[in-house]
């Protein structure tokens, strides 16, 4: 499995410690940047940057994170295919996989610690996708988004 990882100057210092967790566990990281906590960067540049390799197929999911969480995942949600859900607790990061099919989660570097962060991370990679009735509901999102990108 391969993670792609990006963040902005808020989630750099949780994003290298999610690197180095996801790295004791085995698996290869595609690390997009920003690559130091001090310059101010723009988030949607590497929320895209990080969406475009998952739906390339270039990564299997991706992790991003700013300070809350929440801009680099609306950034992420442009791109059409992903699925990022901002996470603060273990119970949606399971739900997030198993009903939704998330293929990227967001984390807040400014709100979540790393002991919680690492714990999500692993909650969402540890979970499998449920099928069945939520596989319907998947697809009527990916309805909307065709819908709209006309
Ligand atoms: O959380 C974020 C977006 O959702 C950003 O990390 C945050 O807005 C950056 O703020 P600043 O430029 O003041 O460091």
């Amino acid at each position: 499995m391969k993670i792609v990882l990006a963040c902005d100057h808020g989630g750099y210092e949780l994003k290298m410690d999610i690197i180095a967790h996801l790295k004791e566990r085995g698996i290869e990281v595609l690390d997009l940047g920003t690559n130091n906590g001090t310059d101010s960067v723009d988030y949607p540049k590497y929320g895209e940057a990080a969406a475009n390799a998952v739906v390339s197929g270039e990564a299997d999911c991706g992790i991003v994170v700013c300070g809350t969480g929440i801009g680099i995942s609306y950034a992420a949600n442009k791109v059409p295919g992903i699925r990022c859900a901002v996470l603060t607790d273990t119970f949606s990061a399971r739900m997030t996989k198993a009903h939704n099919n998330s293929n990227m989660i967001a984390l807040g570097g400014r709100v979540v610690g790393k002991g919680l962060a690492l714990d999500i991370v692993d909650a969402y990679l540890d979970t499998e996708f449920e099928g069945g009735r939520h596989q319907k509901r998947i697809d009527l999102l990916t309805e909307i988004e065709k819908k709209h990108s006309k």
